[in-house]
């Protein structure tokens, strides 16, 4: 077996036993049934992950920021030249990037990952290379990866999530680095939902007009150059799954797949931030379908195909905030709202010990 296949063996559901043993506990706990909203529902799936209640708090928490460069910036999807993307993963290891700043605001560690930056990268603290290619192909015209990159990918980014866990964090959190990485995502959600390209290609880190009816055209293209149905043929099985994100994928992708499965087979919640995440979030279920349930949805990104991602994974986003950074930023400010879910089921009195009169039927 491949590690990656290793990793997927090792997943397995998230407990209904612990969930019912959450909800019921939420019940008698001193507020309103139900008053916390979705955040009852994020404890309850908590105790589901870790198969235990109440679930074990998700703290410490790790961002992995997965940074790589794609053949398609070359079709003018992007208004940032493709340097920015190495440029960042320095600015990264220095602590100069939003990520870092609000990784210090919840007191999670930040890790870079290199899986396919187009430069040769210098050491730095902080800074993990598993450097698969330098760069993709242009998934406009073929596939982006072979199925060999796509599979190391995935064996890196379940090896750090699980290096992660071993090291002591119980919340991992999903980070991306790539100029034109929006372009994959969207021809990744089309593939996997059947949406067309027009209603989830995005502006990314902002075009103009001229240039998104352009990247449009480009997702567009991206199916029928790849032998995968325009009108949206969902990939059947792992087989299909693997040959999808490898054709219109990006190496951060596969890596933010891999770190999704590599969480779920720790049974370890993992947080998802944006479009980037989301889209390769879609490729890991396909490949190990429980694996949603160890997913929090972070946050919902202003990029439209992100919200088609959520729905077609049954993720609801705990922050709507019109963010379209990426680094992790959107997952990094749920941290505390899955933390705060968590704590509520440990330190909160039940009405039989505060003596406090419980609901009328
Ligand atoms: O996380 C998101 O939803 C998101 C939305 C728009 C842009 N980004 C970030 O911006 C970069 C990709 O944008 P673009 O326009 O070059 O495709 C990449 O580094 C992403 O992290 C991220
Ligand atoms: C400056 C900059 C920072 C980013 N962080 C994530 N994607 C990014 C894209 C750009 C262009």
């Amino acid at each position: 077996m491949t590690p990656i296949d290793e990793t997927i063996a090792a997943i397995r559901p998230i407990d209904a036993q612990a969930m019912a043993e959450a909800r019921a506990h939420q019940d008698r706990l001193t507020k309103p049934r139900g008053s916390l909203g979705v955040l009852e529902d994020v404890a309850v799936r908590l105790a589901g992950i870790a198969a235990v209640c109440p679930p074990p708090l998700p703290t410490p928490a790790a961002l992995a920021i997965f940074a790589a460069d794609h053949g398609v910036h070359a079709r003018g999807v992007s208004p940032w030249p493709q340097e920015v993307t190495a440029q960042m993963v320095a600015n990264f290891t220095v602590g100069g990037a939003v990520a870092n700043a609000f990784a210090a605001q919840v007191g999670a560690t930040v890790t870079v990952v290199d899986v396919g930056v187009a430069v040769d990268l210098p050491p730095a603290p902080g800074l993990i290379s598993h450097k698969v290619a330098y760069g993709t192909a242009d998934l406009s015209r073929g596939p982006a990866m072979t199925a060999e990159q796509t599979r190391q990918a995935l064996a890196a980014g379940a090896g750090v999530a699980r290096g992660l866990v071993a090291a002591g964090h119980r919340c991992l959190i999903t980070g991306d680095m790539g100029i034109a990485n929006t372009t994959a995502s969207a021809a990744l959600i089309c593939a996997f939902t059947g949406r067309d390209a027009e209603s989830v290609t995005g502006r990314g880190t902002g075009i103009d007009d001229a240039t998104h009816r352009h990247k449009i055209e480009v997702v567009r293209q991206a199916l029928p150059a790849n032998g995968i149905s325009p009108a949206g043929a969902v990939p059947a099985g792992p087989e299909e799954a693997l040959r999808v994100l490898a054709a219109v994928g990006g190496l951060e992708h596969a890596a933010i797949a891999g770190f999704v499965l590599g969480a779920a087979a720790e049974r370890v919640p993992v947080i998802l931030d944006g479009v980037i995440a989301g889209s390769a979030a879609l490729a890991a279920a396909a490949l190990a379908p429980d694996v949603t349930g160890y997913c929090v949805a972070g946050h919902r990104s202003a990029e439209p195909g992100h919200a088609a991602a959520l729905a077609h994974l049954g993720l609801r986003p705990l922050v709507d905030l019109e963010l379209r950074l990426g680094e992790g930023t959107g997952g990094l400010l749920a941290q505390p709202l899955v933390a705060a879910a968590a704590r509520v089921m440990h330190e909160v009195a039940t009405f039989d010990a505060a003596g406090v009169a419980e609901q009328k039927a």
